[in-house]
């Protein structure tokens, strides 16, 4: 997850690829419960992994059901099937509502003693309409805090009751408690027809169309009259289907199809294909397919899976302007707004008036960072017209706030595509956690830019100047990857000297042709040679000065390249070493060549070799020092020197936030957003 203040996206020119989108939250908690109800065992593919499904899946186990892992994102569930529950149990249900809600009506029909408890936010969150209808029909229930509110104590003599009027529950507030009296009163209908009246306009109906959906696949077929009266048939029995899929969440999907639409495909396979959701989904918001498809989208799909096309010229790119009714998909139309700048035209969205109370005034920050961009917006009560810039230099480059809203995060990720080849800054990325952390790997892993696009910061200078410090720092702050490309060269001195060959110019050829096919890998702060971890072995002064006798070989130089060049991959790197800027990046946009006194870096390397454990004296290392830096600076290829166009800092009188800062301000002043101006 990239929990950066803000991440550059540099300009993207095309997109190809599968992606599998997480599970959706709601729909893998339903299907928990409804498996954790069944008779039989359930296995449950592509769950999400988060803390609500973790929480649900501690209570069902608490509860008496098996629970065991079954490969990948997978688990199989065996029911109680009409066991009773294990009883007394203590529940803690974090901050899921979805486990909440549904548990507390399972468990109160299913009869036993529990207590049902989260962190304290839960206990601000309202439970009282859904109490209120299980007390209707006998459940014995108590508020154990405020009233009104979790945490809850239910103590509820086993047996079924007997309802002889409907059960009714309100349905304007939140359509969570009727989902979870559909999914509980099963367990009472084994020889009565149960009838739930909804008091109230029934607000997210598309949620309640989910909920109908997932009870069919367990079994249970409800009848429906005008979202007010809903009909469980005496002799309902859950049952399981053996194997289900969570879907994706359809709204997380829309930013893909977008995706697939706007994006050209540089190379086969083309296109986008998405799996974990398909045309066949449940949930309201896979209609955002057809408004993609009214642009211009090439969509085709089947159960479970997507693919999306951009069109071809004339045929629906650039994509069409669209008129649009956005009320049953509000979520994934904030995508169409940003689908609007690609399109020929002005595109209106309406009845959205929704937008403004989710997480933020989406139409307000929708047309904020719109207008960022350099298109044309206007905006009423319940709708949004998009009018993109006329021409590609038209458009600019934007710093675009994402007021802790996910959507407006995902969605404006896609003006990284712009024809004017500008770069896009996301602040605060970090709230995409919400519902999908990956999403910007997601987006990177499928996104192509050209390899000068991609930005590059060098970081080159003498030994123990805090190169890799700093380099590293910065590379955390920035979001980009990082290249150690010291430590390939400490690696091929070891796998030279572990394969028998000293670091002498004798042995140049076959250490270069180990060079070429050097097995080293770096995951986290780990270096792996093959599979063995080299992080500390790399690390001593003895394969410091292997390293530098090796990396004056000219072959064996060349042999690194390409591994180097490796590491340039979206969105962005910071290299550190000795000719990152010279020979390796000569097209950085920024080359910092960092030095400090001799004296102060032999004192820097004494204090970090003593924490490692290594003993050494600062005399002895200032003299090594001094020899590697004539041997780095002297060598035929490749010497340690400043790039022409580099910026030398000394920062024998700096801390390591100082230097940090400055490098930072250095690549702040290079980038074309404005952003005092726009904050
Ligand atoms: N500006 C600085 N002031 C003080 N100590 C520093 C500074 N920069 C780096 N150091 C320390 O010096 C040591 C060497 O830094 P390192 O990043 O390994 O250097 P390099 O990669 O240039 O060889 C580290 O222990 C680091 O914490
Ligand atoms: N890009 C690079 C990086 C390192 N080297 C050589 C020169 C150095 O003496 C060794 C070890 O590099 P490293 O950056 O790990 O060394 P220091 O931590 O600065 O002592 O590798 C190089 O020639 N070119």
């Amino acid at each position: 997850m990239f929990d950066t203040a803000f991440l550059d996206l540099p300009a993207l020119s095309a997109a190809g690829g599968e992606v599998h989108l997480p599970g959706s939250k709601s729909i893998s908690n339903r299907v928990l419960l409804l498996a954790a109800l069944s008779s039989g065992s359930t296995t449950v593919h592509d769950l999400l992994a988060s803390d609500d499904t973790r929480v649900m899946l501690d209570a069902l186990r608490e509860i008496g059901c098996s629970v065991d892992a079954a490969g990948g994102s997978s688990v199989r569930i065996t029911g109680l099937g009409g066991r009773p529950p294990r009883s007394p149990a203590k529940l803690f249900l974090g901050n899921a509502g979805t486990a909440m809600r549904p548990l507390t009506a399972a468990l109160a029909l299913l009869g036993g003693e529990f207590e049902l408890s989260g962190v304290a936010r839960m206990h601000e969150r309202p439970i009282r309409d859904l109490v209120d209808a299980l007390r209707q029909i006998g459940c014995r229930i108590d508020y154990l805090g405020t009233d009104g509110y979790p945490p809850l104590r239910i103590v509820q003599t086993p047996g079924v009751p007997a309802l002889t009027a409907p059960i009714r529950v309100r349905g304007d507030v939140s359509s969570q408690f009727l989902t979870a009296l559909l999914m509980a009163l099963p367990l009472a209908a084994g020889t009565q027809d149960i009838v739930i009246e909804v008091l109230g306009e029934l607000i997210s109906k598309p949620y309640i169309a989910i909920t109908l959906a997932l009870l069919a696949r367990f079994g249970i077929v409800v009848g429906q009259q005008n979202w007010q009266r809903f009909t469980i048939a005496a002799g309902s029995r859950y049952q399981s289907p053996g194997s289900i899929h969570v879907e994706a969440d359809a709204s997380s999907a829309s930013y893909f199809v977008a995706l697939g639409a706007i994006a050209s495909s540089a190379c086969e396979p083309k296109g986008i294909t998405l799996r974990g959701v398909g045309l066949d989904s449940i949930q309201g918001d896979i209609r955002f397919v057809d408004a993609a498809r009214a642009m211009g989208a090439v969509v085709t799909g089947g159960p479970n899976w997507l693919h999306i096309q951009r069109a071809a010229p004339g045929q629906g790119w650039p994509l069409r302007a669209i008129d649009m009714d956005c009320n049953h998909i509000p979520d994934a139309a904030m995508t169409l707004a940003v689908m609007a700048l690609y399109a020929q035209g002005s595109s209106t969205l309406r009845n959205i008036a929704s937008w403004r109370v989710k997480e933020t005034d989406r139409i307000a920050a929708m047309a904020t960072g719109l207008r960022r961009l350099g298109a044309s917006v206007e905006e009423g009560a319940d709708f949004i017209r998009i009018t993109p810039p006329p021409q590609a230099r038209d458009w600019k480059a934007a710093s675009i706030p994402t007021f802790d809203d996910h959507r407006v995060a995902m969605c404006f990720s896609l003006a990284a595509f712009n024809p004017a080849g500008l770069p896009v800054r996301i602040q605060d990325p970090g709230c995409v956690a919400k519902t999908f952390p990956d999403y910007f790997e997601a987006l990177l892993a499928l996104a192509q830019a050209p390899a000068e696009r991609i930005p590059v910061i060098c970081i080159d200078g003498p030994t123990a100047s805090g190169k890799g410090t700093v380099a590293a720092a910065l590379a955390r702050q920035l979001g980009y990857h990082f290249l150690d490309s010291g430590a390939i060269y400490r690696v091929t001195a070891l796998a030279a000297v572990r394969a028998g060959l000293a670091p002498d110019a004798g042995n140049e050829a076959r250490i270069a042709a180990l060079a070429q096919t050097l097995p080293v890998r770096f995951a986290g702060d780990r270096v792996l040679l093959g599979s063995d971890d080299v992080s500390q072995a790399i690390r001593t002064e003895e394969v410091g000065v292997n390293a530098s006798r090796v990396s004056a070989m000219p072959a064996v130089r060349a042999a690194l390249v390409a591994l180097q060049h490796g590491f340039l991959r979206l969105p962005g790197l910071v290299a550190d070493g000795r000719d990152m800027g010279t020979v390796i990046f000569p097209q950085a946009p920024l080359k910092i060549y960092l030095t400090a006194s001799a004296a102060r870096r032999a004192e820097r390397r004494h204090k970090q070799l003593i924490s490692k454990g290594f003993s050494a004296s600062i005399g002895d290392l200032c003299a090594a020092l001094q020899a590697r830096d004539a041997r780095d600076g002297s060598r035929s290829v490749a010497p340690l020197t400043p790039a022409q166009d580099a910026l030398v800092l000394d920062n024998s009188d700096l801390t390591i936030d100082e230097t940090v800062a400055r490098v930072l301000a250095e690549w702040q002043a290079r980038q074309p957003f404005a952003v005092s101006a726009q904050g």
